[in-house]
C-alpha cells in the first residue's frame, strides 16, 4: 500500500484508518454511554412513587363557575381588604377565592418554623434530596394538564403558553439539577500558589439556611418551583413569597411541594408559601432569612435592595428586561419569523426575558415585516379554558391595570409617528383583561414603548442597516437580560452577541440560555444583578467555605525564626528575599534571592551581635 502525504509526512494507510476509527469511536462514546445511562435510569424511575394531590379545592372553583349567575369579582379599589387577598381569572374577571395576607408577625413564624426543618434537612444526603426531586418530576409529568389549568386560570395564559414556561422549563430544571446538581455542590480541590505548596485547598458548598424569594405572577408555578427546587437541593429550607396576583394557584403548587416532602420523610416545614401584598414581600426581606432572590420590577427591586441592606441581607435582583431580536439579512426568515411571534406574545408577552425591540436589517425588513403582519392577523385571543385550548392563540394580560397602561404606550408611540400594522386597540367585548397581538413599525428610540419594559404583547419593529448599528441599538436601553442575533452565518452572528450587553444571548434562537439550565439566568443593568438557575445560581444557594490544610501530616506550618517574636532586626530583610525568590523575575533574581533567604534564616555573627548589644547598652546610658 502506498504510504499517505499530510503536510509533507508520510503516513501509514493502517495507521491512519485507526486514528480516524479512533477518532470515531471516541465521539460515538461519550453520547452513547449517555444513551445507555438514559435507558437504565427510565427503567429505574418507573419506581419512583406516584403521589396524589387533592384537587377538590380547584375542582369546587371550576364547579361553581359552570353556575349561572355565579359572583364576577371587579376589582375595585374599596374591594381591598388589609387581611385578604382576593383572587379572580384575568380571563373572565370571575372570583377564585381569597387567601391572607399575611403581617410581618406571621412572615417571621413562617421562618422561623423553616430555619428548624432545615437544620434536620441539611444532614440529608444527596440521594434521599435527588429521590424528592424524582418524587416531583414524576408527578409533574403525569399532572401536567392539571398543573397548566391551574396556572391558566390564574394568570390568564393559555394552554400550550403554561406547558412551555410552567412545566417544561421545570422539568429541565429537575432534570439537571438530578444529573448535574451533587457535581457542582460537592468539596471542590483549589490550586495552592507558590506559597503553599505544602497545602491542599478547597473550597465546601454549604447551605445557607433559609432562603426567602418574592416572585411575580408571570409563571406561578414556575416561579414558585424555581427557587425551591435549587434551594432545597443544596440543603436549605425555602420560604416563597407569591403574587398577590396568582396567589389562588399557590396553595395547590405547595400541596405538591408538600406531598412530595411527606414521601421522602423530609420535613413538612422545610418549604412554606407567604401570601400578601407589599408589605408580606417586605417583611420577607426582613425577617432575617439568610439570603433573598427578588424576582420583579426595577422599581421594587430597589426598594428590597435598601431594605436589604439594613440587616445585610445578601440579594439576587432579577428584575426587568427589554431583550433585543436582531435579525440580519442572511438569516433563515422562515425560521425567524416563527421564533419572533413566539418571542414576543409567549404568554401575552408577560415575559422577564422577552423578545420586546425587534431590529431586522433592511434587505429582508420589509419580507419580515410581511410574514409577521400576516401571521399576526391569523392570532385568535380569548379565555382559553372556556373556549377550549385549541381555539385560542394568545390569552389575557394578568395584572388589572396593564391594559390601560398598554394602550397608553400605543398611543403615546403612534402620536410620535409609529405606524400600527396589527391590533393597538384593546378588545372590552371578550371580557377580562385582554390585548390584541400588536405590530408597531416606523418606531424610534426617542419614544417610551422603546425604552420602558412593556411586559405586553407589542411587537415593535425597527430596521437597520449595518452590523454595528444593530449593536449600537441593541445596546440602547437601560435594561439588559436576554438578546437573540439571527444570522446564516455563525461567525457574524457570534460577532454581533459578543458585542451586546446583556446577561443572556441566544444565537440563532430565543431564550435557548434558559432551556440550558446548566447556564446562569440573569442581567445587567436595570434588569438587576447576580444569578439564579444554572451552576452559578445552585451554588448561589451556598455559603462558600474555604479550607486549606497539611498535605502531609509530616510537613507543618512554622514561623520562620526572623519573624517570629520578637521581631530580629533581619525580619524585613527575610521577608524581600521571600518575595524575590517566588516571584523575582528570571533565575539569577531568585538564587540570590534564595541565597539572601538562606543568609537571614542564619544566626546572626558573634562579633556584630556583641557590637549591636554595646552600643544598646551605651545609647541607654
Ligand atoms: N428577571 C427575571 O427573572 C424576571 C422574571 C419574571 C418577571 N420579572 C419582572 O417582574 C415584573 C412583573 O412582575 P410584578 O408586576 O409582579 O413585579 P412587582 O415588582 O410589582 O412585584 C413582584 C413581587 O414583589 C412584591 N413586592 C411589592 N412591593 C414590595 C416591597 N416593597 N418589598 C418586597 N416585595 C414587594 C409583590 O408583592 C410581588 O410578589 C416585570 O418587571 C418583569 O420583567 C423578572
Amino acid at each position: 500500500m502506498r504510504p499517505l502525504s499530510f503536510g509533507g509526512y508520510d503516513m501509514d494507510p493502517h495507521g491512519v484508518g485507526l486514528l480516524f476509527l479512533g477518532a470515531v469511536g471516541g465521539a460515538l462514546l461519550l453520547p452513547l454511554l449517555r444513551l445507555l445511562k438514559w435507558l437504565v435510569t427510565s427503567f429505574w424511575e418507573e419506581s419512583v412513587p406516584l403521589i396524589e394531590v387533592g384537587t377538590e379545592k380547584v375542582d369546587r372553583v371550576e364547579k361553581s363557575k359552570r353556575v349561572e349567575n355565579h359572583y364576577i369579582y371587579v376589582p375595585r379599589k374599596k374591594d381591598e381588604h388589609p387581611n385578604r387577598v382576593n383572587c379572580y381569572d384575568p380571563a373572565t374577571m370571575e372570583y377564585l377565592g381569597f387567601v391572607p395576607a399575611l403581617n410581618a408577625e406571621s412572615v417571621r413564624a413562617h421562618v422561623e418554623k423553616a430555619r428548624a426543618a432545615q437544620k434536620e434537612w441539611c444532614k440529608s444526603s444527596f440521594a434521599v434530596r435527588r429521590r424528592l426531586l424524582r418524587v416531583l418530576l414524576r408527578y409533574i409529568v403525569e399532572n401536567q394538564e392539571i398543573i397548566c389549568r391551574i396556572s391558566a386560570r390564574d394568570s390568564g395564559k393559555v394552554m400550550v403558553d403554561a406547558g412551555l414556561g410552567e412545566v417544561l422549563t421545570t422539568c429541565e430544571k429537575i432534570a439537571w439539577l438530578l444529573s448535574e446538581g451533587e457535581r457542582w455542590l460537592r468539596p471542590e480541590r483549589r490550586s495552592v500558589g507558590r506559597t503553599m505548596l505544602h497545602k491542599v485547598a478547597r473550597v465546601e458548598y454549604e447551605p445557607l439556611g433559609v432562603l426567602g424569594a418574592i416572585v411575580p405572577w408571570n409563571y406561578p408555578f414556575h416561579n414558585l418551583f424555581n427557587p425551591v427546587l435549587a434551594g432545597v437541593f443544596a440543603g436549605n429550607a425555602v420560604v416563597v413569597k407569591v403574587s398577590e396576583h396568582t396567589s389562588w394557584s399557590a396553595g395547590f403548587y405547595q400541596s405538591i411541594i408538600h406531598k412530595a416532602l411527606e414521601t421522602v420523610g423530609a420535613p413538612h416545614d422545610l418549604v412554606h408559601i407567604v401570601t400578601g401584598y407589599g408589605a408580606t414581600g417586605q417583611a420577607l426581606v426582613e425577617s432575617g432569612v439568610n439570603k433573598l432572590t427578588f424576582v420583579g420590577s426595577t422599581a421594587v427591586g430597589k426598594k428590597v435592595m435598601a431594605a436589604a441592606a439594613e440587616t445585610l441581607t445578601p440579594v439576587v435582583l432579577e428584575l426587568g428586561g427589554k431583550d433585543p431580536f436582531v435579525v440580519c439579512d442572511d438569516a433563515d426568515l422562515e425560521q425567524v419569523v416563527s421564533i419572533a411571534l413566539r418571542g414576543a406574545f409567549q404568554g401575552s408577552g408577560q415575559n422577564c426575558a422577552g423578545a420586546e425591540r425587534f431590529y431586522v436589517q433592511e434587505g429582508i425588513y420589509t419580507e419580515f415585516v410581511d410574514r409577521v403582519v400576516g401571521s399576526v392577523n391569523t392570532m385568535r385571543v380569548g379565555p382559553a379554558l372556556e373556549r377550549g385550548h385549541s381555539d385560542v392563540d394568545m390569552g389575557a394580560v394578568c395584572m388589572p391595570t396593564h391594559v390601560d397602561h398598554l394602550q397608553s404606550l400605543v398611543d403615546e408611540a403612534v402620536a410620535a409617528g409609529a405606524k400600527v400594522l396589527a391590533g393597538g386597540t384593546p378588545l372590552p367585548e371578550i371580557g377580562g383583561h385582554f390585548y390584541p397581538p400588536t405590530v408597531l413599525v416606523n418606531v424610534n428610540h426617542g419614544m417610551r414603548i422603546m425604552q420602558d419594559e412593556v411586559f405586553g404583547p407589542i411587537m415593535c419593529i425597527m430596521r437597520f442597516d449595518t452590523d454595528d448599528k444593530a449593536v449600537e441599538l441593541a445596546n440602547d436601553c437601560r435594561f439588559g437580560l436576554g438578546s437573540s442575533v439571527f444570522s446564516g452565518s455563525k461567525r457574524r452572528a457570534r460577532a454581533i452577541a459578543s458585542r451586546i450587553r446583556a446577561g443572556m444571548v441566544s444565537i440563532n434562537d430565543f431564550n435557548a440560555t434558559y432551556m440550558c439550565q446548566s447556564l446562569p439566568f440573569g442581567g445587567v443593568g436595570d434588569s438587576g444583578f447576580d444569578r439564579f438557575a444554572g451552576v452559578e445560581g445552585l451554588r448561589g444557594c451556598c455559603s462558600v467555605k474555604s479550607i486549606a490544610e497539611d498535605r502531609f501530616s509530616f510537613v507543618k506550618t512554622y514561623i520562620p525564626k526572623p519573624i517570629q517574636y520578637p521581631v530580629s532586626s533581619s525580619g524585613f530583610q527575610f521577608l524581600q528575599a521571600l518575595v524575590g525568590l517566588f516571584y523575582g523575575a528570571g533565575l539569577r533574581r531568585k538564587v540570590s534571592a534564595g541565597w539572601a533567604l538562606v543568609q537571614c534564616m542564619l544566626p546572626p555573627p558573634k562579633a556584630v551581635e556583641t557590637q549591636a548589644k554595646t552600643k544598646g547598652s551605651k545609647k541607654a546610658k
